[in-house]
């Protein structure tokens, strides 16, 4: 493990920019890295990031910078960009990032095409890092604003999560640390794609006792997935787990949720499509329904949610079908 206390974070999206002010407020010099000129220079210039974290004041020992050699050879790197982009921008960022350097990854989904999980692409990408994610019931907003969060960091060595528990932390910011990578990668990919049903059976108004119907038995979805993938019980009853869900499955402000809303409330598939908020769930949902299929486990609620965004069904249809299978043993 390098010794060095710099922080990188690699995207200055919401997320991003939110955890790059945690680490400057644990008194890290952080380095920011956006891809767009603009947002490097509204970082570094006005101290914000009103596109993606309105409201947010920049801290001062927070860098932007557009160069992601610069940013990369940081103590510890943070990568906050979408799922779907991790590996491109870590085949990017490898040559930069030296040999022990905690790789933290805090995005959540599965790779669509290859089904990678995210730690695996960080070990493909770049195995010379130490592989490590961050996740848990954290809106970026909450963050920013010093509201208190509790979210999991896990690495294969506990050496590893400590340090960089240790290194984030801050009174409103907790990190609890775990080995369990595989566990706390599958409750975040998994919870955004629940999330979505979640948000569509508060959109078409079935009320609060279905919304805790959904909730649950997308936590024995989410539960016989993880195990069967490797992860611990106990991690996935955790914050990256079963905190994560309830919180992506009962609030607005998550994007998952407010996606399957609009979609419960009537809107159609473009109409939702185009309004261009990041909805890792939709990204993630086929890809995990195929993942489940092969591995034979059983997802009803997944499936639902993949089939509805694929055109396949409606939304009607897909709550009369959750509905109508058969009865069995919980
Ligand atoms: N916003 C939130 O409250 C939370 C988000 N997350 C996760 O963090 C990840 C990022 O989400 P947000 O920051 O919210 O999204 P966002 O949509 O606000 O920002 C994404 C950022 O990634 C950048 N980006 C996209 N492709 C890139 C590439 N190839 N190279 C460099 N930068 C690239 C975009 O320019 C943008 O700045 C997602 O996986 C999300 O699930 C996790 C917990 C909380
Ligand atoms: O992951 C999140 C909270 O923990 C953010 O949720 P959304 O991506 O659905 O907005």
């Amino acid at each position: 493990m390098t010794t060095d206390s710099s922080v990188a974070v690699l995207g200055a999206g919401a997320f991003g920019t939110a955890l790059a002010n945690v680490a400057a407020r644990a008194g890290r010099h952080v380095t920011l890295f956006a891809r767009d000129a603009a947002v490097v220079a509204e970082i570094n210039g006005r101290r914000t990031n009103a596109a993606r974290l309105p409201g947010a004041q920049i801290h001062e020992r927070v860098t932007a910078t557009a160069s992601l050699a610069e940013a990369a050879s940081a103590g510890m790197v943070l990568v906050v960009v979408p799922a779907q982009a991790l590996r491109a921008v870590l085949a990017e960022a490898a040559p930069h990032i030296r040999p022990g350097t905690p790789l933290v990854v805090c995005a959540k989904g599965i790779e669509r095409g290859t089904g990678s999980f995210l730690s695996d692409i960080v070990a493909a990408e770049v195995p010379a890092a130490l592989p490590a994610m961050l996740s848990g019931p954290s809106f970026a907003a909450d963050i920013d604003r010093g509201l208190p969060t509790a979210v999991t960091v896990a690495a294969a060595d506990e050496a590893v999560a400590r340090h960089i528990a240790a290194t984030l932390g801050s009174p409103a910011f907790r990190l609890y640390h775990s080995t369990d990578l595989r566990g706390v990668e599958i409750g975040g990919a998994t919870k955004n794609v629940l999330a979505i049903a979640a948000g569509i059976v508060a959109g078409r108004q079935l009320g609060a006792s279905a919304t805790a119907a959904i909730t649950a038995r997308g936590f024995a979805e989410l539960t016989r997935f993880g195990t069967r993938f490797g992860a611990k019980p106990q991690t996935l009853m955790g914050l990256s787990g079963l905190g994560d869900l309830i919180l992506s499955c009962s609030s607005l402000q998550s994007r998952n949720f407010a996606l399957g809303h609009a979609l419960g409330a009537g809107k159609g598939l473009e109409l939702v499509a185009g309004k261009g908020a990041l909805a890792e769930g939709a990204l993630t949902a086929e890809i995990l329904v195929e993942k489940a299929r092969e591995a034979g486990i059983d997802m009803p609620i997944a499936e639902a949610v993949d089939a509805v965004l694929g055109g396949i069904i409606d939304v009607d249809q897909a709550i009369v079908q959750l509905m109508a299978r058969p009865q069995r043993a919980e």
